[in-house]
């Protein structure tokens, strides 16, 4: 996909040239948050603020400047955070770091922590902090060592604590909170499908909201896998009815919270999914300034 900027902070961002912030990132991650061996005693306020923040944080931000975008997506289960957040890493290219993957693959790996991992999230609760720091610090690691440089970071933070730990190590410049009205949700949750061959995304879920009470209505088309998938889709084991409505729960008593934690920093673009990837696509691109010109000439062949 070609990327064209049209002037905002975020897609200016997006633009310039790599630089050096994604080992100093990885690093801190993991050496500043509250489990690494360096800090046994953790308290939030001291630890970030006082002690080792200031040092590492001058560092990081002067190198920061000319680097890739550091984007965070928000949003409820269901809402579209991997989908989006996917696009966005091929049209500007940068890795799509999702939480809910590594965690899966760490489930699928069968280690030591996959028994573990596996009643936690099959009742839709959350993974430890300590837990999945140390997974996406692996990550980013891996990355760093392929020259990956810049994020867009789905399913972190979730909590408050893990926002203070991320702002702790790094600039974050943008946060995209995705919306979607609360009835397409679990909809859109118990539609999803894998094929668990090439690991697609699809979705078997059409949604059709009609119009009511002065609310304009809203559809959602089903995004069907193709012809050589259909036969391999899985569903994953946490988008069950129940489960998902647990997730909804602790989607609004822990992450809710991180929302207003970007909100009065500033970072926080909210973004009202106005229907499905046809319609929402164009109008997000439009939001962070950015054009998808192949999009645009697929559109228009
Ligand atoms: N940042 C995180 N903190 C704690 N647990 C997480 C985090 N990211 C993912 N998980 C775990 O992985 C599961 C799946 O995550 P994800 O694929 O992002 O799901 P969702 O569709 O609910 O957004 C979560 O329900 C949770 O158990």
């Amino acid at each position: 996909m070609a990327v064209v900027s049209r002037c905002s902070r975020a897609a200016t961002a997006a633009t310039t040239a790599n630089a050096t912030t994604a080992p100093t990132f990885a690093y801190l991650i993991r050496s500043l948050s509250p489990f690494s061996s360096s800090s046994s005693t953790f308290d939030p306020q001291n630890d970030l603020n006082n002690r080792n923040k200031p040092a590492v944080l001058g560092t990081l931000k002067r190198e920061s400047k000319g680097r890739n975008v550091q984007w965070v997506f928000l949003g409820c289960p269901g809402v579209g955070k991997g989908t989006y957040a996917s696009r966005l890493s091929n049209l500007l290219g940068v890795p799509h770091i999702s939480t809910g993957d590594l965690v899966r693959d760490e489930l699928a790996s069968s280690g030591p922590l996959s028994s573990q991992l596996k009643e936690i999230v099959t009742q839709g609760k959350l993974v430890s902090d300590e837990i999945i720091i140390d997974l996406l610090s692996k990550r980013l690691e891996a990355g760093e060592a392929k020259g990956e440089s810049g994020f867009i970071l789905d399913g972190f933070p979730r909590t408050v604590r893990q926002a203070e730990i991320l702002e702790g190590v790094t600039d974050i410049d943008l946060v995209i909170n995705l919306k979607l009205r609360e009835e397409a949700l679990l909809a859109k949750c118990l539609g999803r499908r894998i094929c668990s061959e090439c690991g697609g995304n699809y979705n078997v879920a059409c949604i059709d909201i009609k119009a009511e009470n002065g609310r304009p209505g809203m559809y959602m088309a089903p995004l069907p896998p193709p012809p050589q998938c259909a036969s391999k889709l899985i569903t994953r084991p946490d988008d069950t009815e129940e489960v998902v409505k647990q997730r909804l729960r602790i989607y609004q008593a822990m992450t809710r919270p991180v929302e207003d934690f970007y909100r009065i920093r500033g970072k926080l673009l909210e973004f009202d999914l106005p229907g499905g990837i046809p319609e929402s696509w164009p109008k997000l691109l439009c939001a962070l300034n950015l054009e998808d010109r192949e999009d645009k000439q697929s559109a228009a062949a």
